[in-house]
């Protein structure tokens, strides 16, 4: 289990966070969801270990993880961007973290990846004859066959669009069940967040305004950020698609 006591951050005498608390379970999806500046990254950065909070505490099934470095913490994030290797291939991107740990996953378990991610086709292509979802796979698979504890993503949908964006979540879904890994997605999206994840922490200005499942979110939001910033967004949405089918029969 992942948890997080009383974290705050500051930058240069500004506070960003201001107390975050929750715990996540093994296997769980979590997403991080508010707009834009409220301490979504640097809240994902402090659990990889890129930045040290200014205060609070970060535990990993018992462990105090708060002072220990990244490279030890068995984490590993899918950036936005991918950063895969343009020089490389999809398959060599795959295994390049492999290189200095050889016994860490078999070539079994690399081609039962490939096969899960639908990636079996693409092996020998370059990254630029890559489509987005297509990259976003090879990112995916590439941090996979390190077989990290928790699995972090920022954005990981933001590039993608129409029924990619719905496969490439049905495939995180699959990925943390199957390997009961706990994924923490951060998003400014709510209609991602409500539907891709198990439980949402909503942070607005630093603090949490809900963190519950996307039913307990949806059927009592906690507070006015949450019901016109978050649900109002989703309502309108509804509203619309509900509008553009009523009467035509579909
Ligand atoms: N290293 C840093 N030094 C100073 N200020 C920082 C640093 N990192 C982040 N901030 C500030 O902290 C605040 C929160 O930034 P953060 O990137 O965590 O927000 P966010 O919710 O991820 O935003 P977005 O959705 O736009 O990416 C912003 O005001 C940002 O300018």
């Amino acid at each position: 289990m992942l948890k997080l006591e009383n974290i705050t951050q500051s930058f240069e005498g500004r506070e960003v966070l201001r107390g975050i608390s929750f715990s996540a379970e093994k296997g769980e999806i979590v997403s991080i969801l508010g707009p834009s500046g409220c301490g979504k990254t640097t809240l994902l950065n402090i659990v990889l270990g890129l930045v040290r909070p200014t205060g609070g505490r970060l535990v990993y099934d018992g462990e105090d993880l708060t002072r220990v470095p990244m490279e030890r913490r068995g984490f590993n994030i899918v950036f936005q961007d991918y950063a895969l290797f343009p020089n490389l291939n999809a398959y060599e991107n795959i295994v390049y973290g492999l290189r200095n740990v050889k016994n860490r996953t078999t070539d079994a378990e690399v081609k039962d990846l490939v096969k899960l991610l639908g990636l079996e086709e693409h092996l020998q292509k370059k990254i630029d004859e890559l489509s987005g979802g297509q990259k976003q796979r090879v990112a995916l698979a590439r941090t996979l066959v390190m077989k990290p504890r928790l699995l972090l993503l920022d954005e990981p949908l933001s590039a993608l669009d129409g029924l990619i964006k719905e496969s490439i979540k049905a495939r995180i879904k699959t990925i943390a069940r199957q390997f009961q890994l706990t994924t923490l997605i951060v998003t400014h999206d709510p209609e991602e967040a409500l539907t891709l994840s198990d439980k949402v922490l909503i942070i607005n200005e630093g603090r949490i305004a809900q963190y519950a499942t996307p039913m307990e979110i949806v059927s009592a939001p906690a507070n006015d950020f949450v019901e016109h910033f978050i649900l109002s967004q989703l309502t309108i949405k509804r509203d619309n698609i509900y509008k553009l089918f009523e009467g035509s029969g579909r």
